[in-house]
């Protein structure tokens, strides 16, 4: 049960919010517990817009929510509350949203209700068990046009009533909100997910088996490969110009006619570099291979690759061989285990059910030090005998050793992982249990001359010369480090950005949040002797200003950031923004497109709710990180001149 105040206890508007306000501060009634303090009302006469059903949002919605009586709810007369001096354009409160649905809920729950309308929702944010949601719009027309739709909407019994007020600038609950791209993609995969988990196989005809397999599985996973490399790049370059076309558009549409307009919103979009893949690294490049293991479609047990299609019935395990993406050594291998696992007589997995034992192979290498790292994850539980289970143990051991391997395979396999893994989902935990079963726990790799212990679960870039390239070019953009520089390496990971460019630097700070990659982090530090760079366990947001406030005005500060695929969190980015002392930033994304608010909220003028200045996007660049495949990592050099300091 929620411990909330009731709605009982909320001064209600029955005579108007103004007259129960007054009265409080006269003493002619007592304030409900937990309701409005005589400062909110103060602040509640001053701003008297006839919305709100109580106090200010900063404090009364912490503890209560909005009022869901229609006193004074819409507008006064005569006059338009959305347009008023302290509302934020593009935004609106929602009322009456469930109270315990996150982001993701609030954006199918508008779907559901308004598809067709086609509403361009940009962000949303949802106070944490309250019944409102603040939703931005690309616009102010569409903020128009969602209130008018929404006073139109005929509700049915059934349907939760919603009503809408403006979003204030001081509004507290409005925190930042979460990329509507990035929702999308949330529920998408929770989405295909579902279907798998709740579809029971439809049975695929002969015929759409027949047609699937004569597709190349390339076409699925990388379907540029038969296009001529030059071709590649110039597509890649085409969709990271539309990127740079559609962010300076949404930025033009986000800027209030009485702001200036900075100079990279109109400026002719240019990408500056795009480094491209040298030939002999072009195919069989990726450094991590991961390979699921199931029936094939004449149902015997392959490790390869998914192949579905859930509208008929499609969904079988495709040959090892048919990626060419995937290392050489990554096929042998999976080759030899599938053989393994033939011998066990222990079933694949099988994600319809969820019955069965083999679920997932996992190989990560070097081209360089010529070292694997294999992870199995297999659903433990299957396997209730301890001997045989010891057995298999055993066995994935002999397959892997030398002498085993084909005479001409030159890597040494240094880590055999064994990772149970119980849950439905296909998305194997990060921060999974590894049982070592053979070596160490990591492999080494070698970026521009520095060494590394790459674990299981390390994050690292697919395309180990690509990632060289990247990280020079990262070097070339924050110029040279001395004395007098202080570099900020931003989600550090495991420390390779830090490490392999920051030397020369007064200090390397890295700040992450995984606990085992700070770990990792620290080993790789230390076994490249490096003394300079400290590593920070805790969310960027918790820290950043902390860490950064006492160095600012004595060092040049350069951050560089290399988010999660879907971007920072919007509090993160919030943080770097009103970071004093830090103004210039490389923004590394391997998605550019799913970085746009980010780069948004970075980016554009200072007002109330971005109460910092603003970083100009002086540079775009380009790294083929992927060949064959349509994704590249996007780079973007961002500089705050004048300095944060020289605002003030
Ligand atoms: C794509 S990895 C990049 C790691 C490293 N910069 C590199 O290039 O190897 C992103 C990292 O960001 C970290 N991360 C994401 N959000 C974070 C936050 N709010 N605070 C600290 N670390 C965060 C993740 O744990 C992950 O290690």
């Amino acid at each position: 049960m929620s411990t909330s105040p009731q709605k009982e206890d909320i001064p209600q508007q029955e005579n108007g919010s103004e007259q129960i306000q007054q009265d409080v501060l006269l003493g002619k009634r007592s304030a409900p517990k937990d309701a409005i303090t005589e400062n909110q009302v103060k602040e509640n006469l001053v701003r008297d817009d006839g919305d709100i059903a109580i106090g200010d949002q900063e404090n009364a919605e912490a503890e209560n929510d909005e009022n869901d009586d229609d006193n004074g709810s819409e507008k006064s007369e005569g006059e338009d509350i959305f347009e008023k001096e302290d509302v934020e354009l593009e935004w609106v409160c929602l009322r009456g949203v469930e109270r315990y649905d996150q982001e993701r809920q609030v954006l199918k729950m508008l779907h559901r209700n308004f598809a067709d309308e086609k509403f361009q929702f940009t962000k949303i944010s949802k106070p944490k068990k309250k019944n409102i949601a603040f939703i931005q719009f690309a616009n102010t027309e569409e903020r128009n046009r969602f209130i008018q739709s929404l006073k139109n909407k005929k509700f049915t019994k059934k349907q939760k009533r919603m009503k809408v007020r403006p979003a204030f600038k001081g509004d507290k609950n409005l925190n930042g909100g979460v990329a509507v791209s990035q929702l999308e993609q949330q529920n998408s995969a929770q989405h295909q997910q579902q279907q798998r988990q709740q579809q029971p196989p439809k049975q695929a005809s002969k015929e759409d088996i027949e047609k699937e397999l004569q597709i190349p599985l390339e076409e699925r996973v990388c379907p540029l490969w038969k296009t001529p490399y030059e071709e590649q790049l110039e597509i890649k370059k085409k969709d990271f110009i539309e990127i740079i076309k559609n962010f300076q558009k949404r930025a033009k549409d986000s800027i209030r006619s009485d702001e200036s307009t900075p100079i990279w919103v109109t400026r002719e979009p240019k990408i500056t570099d795009f480094l491209e893949c040298d030939e002999q690294y072009r195919f069989h490049y990726r450094n991590k291979t991961e390979f699921t293991i199931g029936l094939n479609h004449l149902g015997e047990i392959k490790v390869g690759y998914n192949r579905t299609n859930f509208d008929k019935g499609i969904a079988f395990i495709d040959d090892a061989n048919k990626n060419c993406v995937s290392s050489k050594e990554s096929v042998i291998l999976a080759q030899q285990l599938e053989n393994f696992i033939k011998e066990t007589g222990l079933p694949a997995y099988d994600r319809f059910v969820h019955q069965g034992f083999w679920r997932y192979f996992v190989v990560r290498q070097s081209f360089k030090t010529k070292e694997i790292l294999i992870n199995i994850v297999a659903k433990g539980s299957y396997c209730s005998d301890a001997t045989q289970f010891e057995q298999i143990k055993q066995g994935l051991i002999k397959i892997f050793q030398k002498e085993s391997l084909p005479e001409n395979f030159e890597y040494k396999i240094t880590s055999i992982g064994f990772q149970s893994y119980e849950a439905p989902s296909d998305s194997i935990p990060q921060d999974g249990q590894i049982d070592i079963i053979y070596g160490s726990r990591s492999y080494k790799e070698n970026i521009l001359g520095k060494t590394f212990d790459i674990s299981a679960n390390a994050f690292l870039q697919v395309h180990t010369p690509q990632c060289e390239r990247l990280y020079k070019l990262i070097g070339s953009l924050t110029g040279e480090l001395n004395e007098k520089t202080i570099f900020l390496d931003i989600c550090s990971g495991i420390g390779t950005i830090g490490i392999c460019l920051a030397t020369s630097a007064k200090e390397v700070i890295g700040i992450e949040m995984v606990e085992t990659a700070c770990n990792d982090a620290k080993v790789n530090i230390e076994q490249n002797g490096i003394t300079n760079y400290k590593v920070i366990c805790s969310k960027v947001e918790d820290v950043i200003n902390e860490i950064v406030g006492p160095l600012a005005g004595q060092y040049k500060i350069i951050g560089v950031v290399d988010p999660p695929r879907p971007g920072l969190h919007a509090n993160v980015v919030k943080a770097m923004r009103t970071c004093k002392g830090l103004d210039h930033l490389v923004y590394v994304a391997c998605n550019p497109v799913a970085v746009t608010d980010n780069l948004l909220a970075l980016c554009l003028p200072e007002s109330k709710r971005r109460r910092a200045p603003a970083f100009h996007l002086t540079r775009y660049y380009g790294c083929d990180l992927f060949p064959q495949t349509k994704h590249f990592e996007g780079i973007f050099y961002l500089e705050r001149y004048p300095n944060y300091d020289e605002y003030k």
